[in-house]
Protein backbone atom coordinates (compact mmCIF):
# COMPACT_ATOMS: atom_id res chain seq x y z
CA UNK A 1 0.00 0.00 0.00
CA UNK A 2 1.58 2.95 -0.86
CA UNK A 3 -1.13 5.63 -2.24
CA UNK A 4 -3.14 7.33 0.07
CA UNK A 5 -7.27 6.71 -0.09
CA UNK A 6 -8.43 10.58 0.24
CA UNK A 7 -10.80 11.24 2.91
CA UNK A 8 -12.76 14.77 3.55
CA UNK A 9 -9.41 16.20 4.62
CA UNK A 10 -8.06 16.06 1.27
CA UNK A 11 -6.31 19.10 -0.32
CA UNK A 12 -4.98 19.14 -4.02
CA UNK A 13 -3.93 22.58 -3.80
CA UNK A 14 -1.70 21.97 -0.67
CA UNK A 15 0.83 24.98 -0.16
CA UNK A 16 2.98 26.24 2.76
CA UNK A 17 5.65 23.45 4.81
CA UNK A 18 5.55 20.08 4.08
CA UNK A 19 7.94 17.61 5.65
CA UNK A 20 10.27 14.19 3.84
CA UNK A 21 12.29 13.45 6.34
CA UNK A 22 11.95 13.65 10.71
CA UNK A 23 13.77 16.05 12.42
CA UNK A 24 16.11 14.83 15.39
CA UNK A 25 15.94 16.89 18.12
CA UNK A 26 19.00 16.95 21.14
CA UNK A 27 16.93 17.07 24.45
CA UNK A 28 19.80 18.15 26.11
CA UNK A 29 19.72 21.38 24.59
CA UNK A 30 16.29 22.20 26.34
CA UNK A 31 17.76 21.28 29.86
CA UNK A 32 21.28 23.54 29.40
CA UNK A 33 22.12 26.83 31.23
CA UNK A 34 22.33 28.54 27.76
CA UNK A 35 19.25 30.11 26.97
CA UNK A 36 20.07 30.40 23.69
CA UNK A 37 20.60 26.47 23.52
CA UNK A 38 16.61 25.93 25.15
CA UNK A 39 15.29 29.09 22.40
CA UNK A 40 16.69 26.64 20.11
CA UNK A 41 15.19 23.55 21.23
CA UNK A 42 11.60 25.58 21.56
CA UNK A 43 12.01 26.67 18.57
CA UNK A 44 13.03 22.89 16.35
CA UNK A 45 10.11 21.86 18.51
CA UNK A 46 7.38 24.24 17.31
CA UNK A 47 8.51 23.00 13.78
CA UNK A 48 8.05 19.28 14.57
CA UNK A 49 4.56 19.86 16.56
CA UNK A 50 3.47 22.20 13.90
CA UNK A 51 4.35 20.55 10.97
CA UNK A 52 5.15 17.22 11.20
CA UNK A 53 3.91 15.76 14.25
CA UNK A 54 6.90 13.47 14.77
CA UNK A 55 10.63 13.67 16.04
CA UNK A 56 13.01 11.64 16.94
CA UNK A 57 14.85 12.94 20.35
CA UNK A 58 18.51 12.06 21.39
CA UNK A 59 20.44 12.72 24.69
CA UNK A 60 17.95 11.83 27.16
CA UNK A 61 20.16 9.55 29.82
CA UNK A 62 19.71 11.96 32.30
CA UNK A 63 15.96 11.20 32.48
CA UNK A 64 15.81 7.49 31.08
CA UNK A 65 19.04 5.68 32.18
CA UNK A 66 20.43 3.70 29.67
CA UNK A 67 21.23 0.92 31.84
CA UNK A 68 17.47 0.47 32.45
CA UNK A 69 16.87 0.76 28.65
CA UNK A 70 19.32 -1.81 28.36
CA UNK A 71 18.20 -4.12 30.46
CA UNK A 72 14.43 -3.86 29.64
CA UNK A 73 15.61 -4.72 26.12
CA UNK A 74 17.13 -7.77 27.48
CA UNK A 75 14.05 -9.44 28.36
CA UNK A 76 12.26 -8.82 25.36
CA UNK A 77 13.02 -11.74 23.56
CA UNK A 78 12.65 -14.01 26.61
CA UNK A 79 9.43 -12.35 27.34
CA UNK A 80 8.15 -14.06 24.02
CA UNK A 81 9.83 -16.90 24.11
CA UNK A 82 8.00 -18.15 27.38
CA UNK A 83 5.89 -20.69 26.67
CA UNK A 84 2.79 -20.30 25.40
CA UNK A 85 0.75 -21.19 28.65
CA UNK A 86 2.59 -18.65 30.30
CA UNK A 87 1.35 -15.98 28.37
CA UNK A 88 -1.90 -17.44 28.16
CA UNK A 89 -2.49 -16.95 31.76
CA UNK A 90 -2.02 -12.73 31.52
CA UNK A 91 -3.99 -12.99 28.10
CA UNK A 92 -5.95 -9.62 27.77
CA UNK A 93 -9.52 -11.05 27.38
CA UNK A 94 -8.78 -11.27 31.79
CA UNK A 95 -9.05 -7.78 32.09
CA UNK A 96 -11.47 -4.81 31.67
CA UNK A 97 -8.84 -2.63 31.54
CA UNK A 98 -7.63 -4.04 28.15
CA UNK A 99 -3.94 -4.72 29.45
CA UNK A 100 -2.39 -8.12 29.17
CA UNK A 101 -1.28 -10.30 26.17
CA UNK A 102 -2.28 -10.43 22.83
CA UNK A 103 -1.22 -13.23 20.92
CA UNK A 104 -0.39 -12.90 17.15
CA UNK A 105 -3.17 -11.15 14.71
CA UNK A 106 -5.49 -10.61 17.36
CA UNK A 107 -5.81 -6.94 17.60
CA UNK A 108 -7.11 -5.06 14.08
CA UNK A 109 -6.52 -1.59 12.79
CA UNK A 110 -9.33 -0.11 10.88
CA UNK A 111 -11.37 -3.32 10.64
CA UNK A 112 -8.05 -5.49 9.30
CA UNK A 113 -5.82 -7.69 11.23
CA UNK A 114 -2.41 -6.68 12.59
CA UNK A 115 0.61 -8.72 12.21
CA UNK A 116 2.16 -8.14 16.39
CA UNK A 117 1.98 -9.87 19.21
CA UNK A 118 2.23 -7.84 22.68
CA UNK A 119 2.15 -7.24 26.25
CA UNK A 120 0.08 -4.61 27.03
CA UNK A 121 1.62 -3.01 30.08
CA UNK A 122 0.94 0.06 32.17
CA UNK A 123 1.74 2.32 35.07
CA UNK A 124 1.04 0.94 38.67
CA UNK A 125 -2.94 2.22 39.53
CA UNK A 126 -6.08 0.73 41.01
CA UNK A 127 -9.23 0.92 39.15
CA UNK A 128 -11.12 3.41 40.46
CA UNK A 129 -14.39 2.46 38.70
CA UNK A 130 -17.45 2.02 41.17
CA UNK A 131 -20.87 0.67 40.35
CA UNK A 132 -23.00 3.42 38.93
CA UNK A 133 -19.56 5.32 37.50
CA UNK A 134 -18.40 5.83 33.81
CA UNK A 135 -17.38 2.55 32.04
CA UNK A 136 -14.19 4.13 31.33
CA UNK A 137 -13.31 4.65 34.39
CA UNK A 138 -12.18 1.02 34.09
CA UNK A 139 -9.71 1.75 31.36
CA UNK A 140 -7.02 2.15 33.66
CA UNK A 141 -6.92 -1.10 36.65
CA UNK A 142 -3.90 -3.26 37.54
CA UNK A 143 -1.91 -4.49 34.65
CA UNK A 144 -1.02 -8.53 34.27
CA UNK A 145 2.81 -9.47 34.21
CA UNK A 146 3.75 -12.56 33.92
CA UNK A 147 4.85 -14.60 37.25
CA UNK A 148 7.99 -13.51 38.71
CA UNK A 149 9.38 -17.26 38.96
CA UNK A 150 9.19 -17.36 34.79
CA UNK A 151 11.01 -14.35 34.06
CA UNK A 152 12.60 -12.76 37.23
CA UNK A 153 13.68 -9.71 37.35
CA UNK A 154 11.33 -8.39 34.52
CA UNK A 155 8.51 -6.59 36.28
CA UNK A 156 10.92 -4.40 38.19
CA UNK A 157 12.77 -3.82 34.88
CA UNK A 158 9.41 -2.96 32.83
CA UNK A 159 8.10 -0.73 35.99
CA UNK A 160 11.90 1.41 36.14
CA UNK A 161 11.19 1.95 32.74
CA UNK A 162 7.60 2.90 32.58
CA UNK A 163 8.35 5.51 35.35
CA UNK A 164 11.29 6.94 33.79
CA UNK A 165 9.49 7.32 30.46
CA UNK A 166 6.69 8.48 32.05
CA UNK A 167 9.11 11.32 33.59
CA UNK A 168 10.19 11.86 30.63
CA UNK A 169 6.83 12.80 29.27
CA UNK A 170 5.80 14.74 31.62
CA UNK A 171 8.56 17.50 31.57
CA UNK A 172 8.16 16.74 27.33
CA UNK A 173 4.25 18.91 28.31
CA UNK A 174 5.98 22.06 29.75
CA UNK A 175 8.37 22.30 26.69
CA UNK A 176 5.33 22.02 24.33
CA UNK A 177 3.38 24.39 26.59
CA UNK A 178 6.48 26.66 25.66
CA UNK A 179 6.39 25.76 21.89
CA UNK A 180 3.02 26.89 21.65
CA UNK A 181 3.38 29.99 23.14
CA UNK A 182 2.39 29.23 27.02
CA UNK A 183 4.14 29.17 29.76
CA UNK A 184 5.40 26.05 30.80
CA UNK A 185 2.59 25.05 32.87
CA UNK A 186 0.07 25.46 30.25
CA UNK A 187 -1.36 22.50 29.33
CA UNK A 188 -1.30 21.46 33.09
CA UNK A 189 -5.27 21.49 33.42
CA UNK A 190 -5.39 18.54 31.21
CA UNK A 191 -3.69 16.11 33.71
CA UNK A 192 -4.27 15.11 37.61
CA UNK A 193 -1.85 14.91 40.23
CA UNK A 194 0.83 11.83 39.61
CA UNK A 195 -0.70 9.15 41.73
CA UNK A 196 -4.41 9.42 39.66
CA UNK A 197 -3.06 8.92 36.43
CA UNK A 198 -2.12 5.94 34.50
CA UNK A 199 0.31 5.98 31.60
CA UNK A 200 -0.04 2.84 29.37
CA UNK A 201 2.80 0.87 27.63
CA UNK A 202 3.62 -2.23 25.26
CA UNK A 203 6.01 -4.67 24.18
CA UNK A 204 5.49 -5.61 21.04
CA UNK A 205 6.97 -7.90 18.46
CA UNK A 206 6.43 -7.69 14.10
CA UNK A 207 7.16 -10.95 13.35
CA UNK A 208 8.45 -11.74 9.50
CA UNK A 209 5.66 -12.79 8.03
CA UNK A 210 5.50 -16.43 6.29
CA UNK A 211 5.77 -16.59 2.73
CA UNK A 212 2.29 -17.26 2.23
CA UNK A 213 1.30 -14.31 3.93
CA UNK A 214 -0.17 -11.94 1.58
CA UNK A 215 -0.28 -9.08 4.08
CA UNK A 216 2.73 -6.84 5.37
CA UNK A 217 0.53 -5.09 8.18
CA UNK A 218 2.28 -4.44 11.12
CA UNK A 219 -0.10 -2.15 12.24
CA UNK A 220 -1.93 -0.71 10.33
CA UNK A 221 -2.27 3.08 9.32
CA UNK A 222 -3.48 5.30 12.52
CA UNK A 223 -3.12 7.96 14.85
CA UNK A 224 -2.48 8.09 18.12
CA UNK A 225 -4.52 9.11 20.97
CA UNK A 226 -3.39 10.66 23.91
CA UNK A 227 -0.82 13.75 24.19
CA UNK A 228 2.06 12.59 23.19
CA UNK A 229 3.78 8.52 22.47
CA UNK A 230 7.15 7.91 23.33
CA UNK A 231 8.64 4.84 21.08
CA UNK A 232 11.64 2.92 21.61
CA UNK A 233 12.53 1.13 18.16
CA UNK A 234 14.45 -2.03 20.11
CA UNK A 235 15.77 -3.40 16.98
CA UNK A 236 17.05 -1.87 13.49
CA UNK A 237 13.86 -2.87 11.30
CA UNK A 238 12.78 -0.55 9.60
CA UNK A 239 9.07 -0.85 8.88
CA UNK A 240 7.74 2.50 11.15
CA UNK A 241 6.31 5.18 8.33
CA UNK A 242 5.10 8.16 8.76
CA UNK A 243 2.25 10.42 6.44
CA UNK A 244 2.97 13.77 5.33
CA UNK A 245 0.34 16.24 4.60
CA UNK A 246 0.49 14.86 1.07
CA UNK A 247 0.20 11.40 1.59
CA UNK A 248 3.54 10.21 0.97
CA UNK A 249 5.04 7.55 3.52
CA UNK A 250 8.29 8.75 5.14
CA UNK A 251 10.37 6.41 6.78
CA UNK A 252 11.44 6.57 10.75
CA UNK A 253 14.16 4.35 9.80
CA UNK A 254 15.35 3.75 13.82
CA UNK A 255 18.52 5.98 14.74
CA UNK A 256 20.65 4.53 17.67
CA UNK A 257 20.09 6.03 20.99
CA UNK A 258 17.07 8.18 20.49
CA UNK A 259 13.37 7.91 20.79
CA UNK A 260 11.05 8.33 18.72
CA UNK A 261 8.14 11.16 20.22
CA UNK A 262 4.96 11.84 18.11
CA UNK A 263 1.24 13.40 19.19
CA UNK A 264 -2.20 12.43 19.61
CA UNK A 265 -5.66 13.25 18.66
CA UNK A 266 -6.15 14.61 22.28
CA UNK A 267 -3.58 17.32 21.63
CA UNK A 268 -4.62 18.10 17.93
CA UNK A 269 -8.30 18.91 19.56
CA UNK A 270 -6.72 20.48 22.37
CA UNK A 271 -4.74 23.02 20.89
CA UNK A 272 -7.08 24.20 17.96
CA UNK A 273 -5.05 21.74 15.64
CA UNK A 274 -1.75 23.57 15.89
CA UNK A 275 -0.09 20.46 17.11
CA UNK A 276 -0.89 17.90 14.60
CA UNK A 277 -1.52 14.28 15.15
CA UNK A 278 0.14 12.06 12.22
CA UNK A 279 -0.94 9.28 10.87
CA UNK A 280 1.40 6.18 10.98
CA UNK A 281 1.95 2.52 10.49
CA UNK A 282 4.11 -0.11 10.76
CA UNK A 283 5.31 -2.81 7.78
CA UNK A 284 6.27 -6.20 8.98
CA UNK A 285 9.62 -6.77 8.61
CA UNK A 286 11.26 -7.79 4.80
CA UNK A 287 10.86 -11.72 3.79
CA UNK A 288 14.56 -11.88 3.54
CA UNK A 289 14.51 -10.59 7.54
CA UNK A 290 15.92 -13.54 9.99
CA UNK A 291 14.95 -11.75 13.10
CA UNK A 292 11.55 -10.02 14.40
CA UNK A 293 10.61 -6.37 14.89
CA UNK A 294 10.62 -5.21 18.55
CA UNK A 295 9.08 -1.93 20.00
CA UNK A 296 8.08 -0.71 23.13
CA UNK A 297 5.71 2.59 23.06
CA UNK A 298 4.36 4.81 25.71
CA UNK A 299 1.22 6.42 25.40
CA UNK A 300 1.28 9.66 27.76
CA UNK A 301 -2.29 10.14 28.93
CA UNK A 302 -4.36 12.93 29.67
CA UNK A 303 -6.88 12.57 32.77
CA UNK A 304 -10.02 10.54 32.00
CA UNK A 305 -12.80 13.17 32.46
CA UNK A 306 -10.70 15.46 30.46
CA UNK A 307 -13.30 16.69 27.52
CA UNK A 308 -11.31 19.03 25.41
CA UNK A 309 -13.89 20.65 23.38
CA UNK A 310 -14.95 21.63 27.21
CA UNK A 311 -15.06 25.41 27.49
CA UNK A 312 -12.94 25.08 30.41
CA UNK A 313 -10.17 23.70 28.74
CA UNK A 314 -10.23 25.82 25.92
CA UNK A 315 -6.25 27.30 25.41
CA UNK A 316 -5.56 30.82 23.87
CA UNK A 317 -2.60 31.12 22.01
CA UNK A 318 -0.72 33.87 20.70
CA UNK A 319 -1.66 35.12 17.23
CA UNK A 320 1.95 34.26 15.50
CA UNK A 321 1.22 30.17 16.39
CA UNK A 322 -2.10 30.61 14.88
CA UNK A 323 -0.05 32.24 12.10
CA UNK A 324 2.00 28.84 11.71
CA UNK A 325 -1.12 26.77 11.83
CA UNK A 326 -2.37 28.31 9.20
CA UNK A 327 0.11 28.82 6.84
CA UNK A 328 0.47 24.76 7.33
CA UNK A 329 -2.86 24.56 6.37
CA UNK A 330 -5.24 22.58 8.06
CA UNK A 331 -5.66 20.06 5.42
CA UNK A 332 -3.83 17.05 4.71
CA UNK A 333 -4.23 13.21 2.96
CA UNK A 334 -4.06 10.53 5.21
CA UNK A 335 -5.01 7.17 5.57
CA UNK A 336 -5.68 7.26 9.25
CA UNK A 337 -9.88 7.77 10.82
CA UNK A 338 -9.58 7.54 14.30
CA UNK A 339 -9.95 9.00 17.54
CA UNK A 340 -12.43 11.73 16.09
CA UNK A 341 -14.46 11.41 18.96
CA UNK A 342 -11.99 13.75 20.89
CA UNK A 343 -14.36 16.35 19.90
CA UNK A 344 -17.37 15.50 21.63
CA UNK A 345 -16.29 13.09 24.56
CA UNK A 346 -14.09 12.74 27.81
CA UNK A 347 -10.56 11.44 26.84
CA UNK A 348 -11.34 7.82 28.92
CA UNK A 349 -14.39 7.12 26.90
CA UNK A 350 -12.42 7.92 23.51
CA UNK A 351 -9.74 5.62 24.64
CA UNK A 352 -12.47 2.62 25.91
CA UNK A 353 -13.96 3.21 22.23
CA UNK A 354 -10.61 2.58 20.45
CA UNK A 355 -9.71 -0.41 22.75
CA UNK A 356 -13.23 -2.15 22.32
CA UNK A 357 -12.90 -1.30 18.17
CA UNK A 358 -8.88 -2.77 18.46
CA UNK A 359 -10.22 -5.78 20.75
CA UNK A 360 -13.47 -7.34 20.31
CA UNK A 361 -13.17 -9.87 22.21
CA UNK A 362 -11.97 -8.11 25.52
CA UNK A 363 -15.07 -5.88 24.72
CA UNK A 364 -17.39 -8.61 24.53
CA UNK A 365 -16.74 -9.98 27.86
CA UNK A 366 -16.53 -6.79 29.64
CA UNK A 367 -18.46 -4.04 27.31
CA UNK A 368 -21.46 -6.51 26.49
CA UNK A 369 -23.18 -3.15 25.15
CA UNK A 370 -20.87 -1.35 23.58
CA UNK A 371 -19.44 -4.48 22.14
CA UNK A 372 -23.01 -4.75 20.33
CA UNK A 373 -22.74 -0.75 19.15
CA UNK A 374 -19.71 -1.66 17.27
CA UNK A 375 -20.28 -5.87 16.09
CA UNK A 376 -23.84 -6.29 15.58
CA UNK A 377 -23.12 -8.64 13.82
CA UNK A 378 -20.54 -10.43 16.57
CA UNK A 379 -16.98 -11.29 17.17
CA UNK A 380 -15.22 -10.97 13.42
CA UNK A 381 -13.15 -14.12 12.58
CA UNK A 382 -9.90 -12.36 12.81
CA UNK A 383 -9.30 -10.35 16.01
CA UNK A 384 -9.33 -11.83 18.98
CA UNK A 385 -7.33 -10.86 21.92
CA UNK A 386 -7.47 -14.21 23.05
O1 LIG B 1 5.80 -0.33 16.84
C1 LIG B 1 5.95 0.82 16.46
O2 LIG B 1 7.03 1.24 16.04
C2 LIG B 1 4.80 1.80 16.51
C3 LIG B 1 3.55 1.20 17.05
C4 LIG B 1 2.39 2.14 17.06
O3 LIG B 1 2.31 3.06 16.29
C5 LIG B 1 1.32 1.95 18.05
O4 LIG B 1 1.26 0.88 18.69
O5 LIG B 1 0.51 2.88 18.23
FE1 LIG C 1 0.82 4.49 16.96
Amino acid sequence: MTSASSTLTTNSTMSGPNFHSIPVLDYSLSISNNPDDRAKFISQLQNALINVGFLYLSNTTSVIEQKVVDELVSYIPKLFELPQGEKDKIRMVNSPHFLGYSRLGAELTKGRTDHREQFDIATPHVSRWRPGDPDHYNVWGPPQYPDESVIPGFRHAMETYLSQVTTLGSQFITLIAQALGLPPSGLSQFYDIPERMQHRGKIVKYPVPDAKSDSNQGVGPHYDAGFLTILLQVTSHPGLQVQNLAGEWIDATPIPGTFVINFGRALEFATKGIARATSHRVLSPPADSTTPRYSVPLFHNVALDVRVSEPKYQLEFPPEILKLRDERGSLATTDSINYSEFETQPSGQVQLMGRVKSHPDVAQRHYPELFKRFFPDGLPAQGVAY
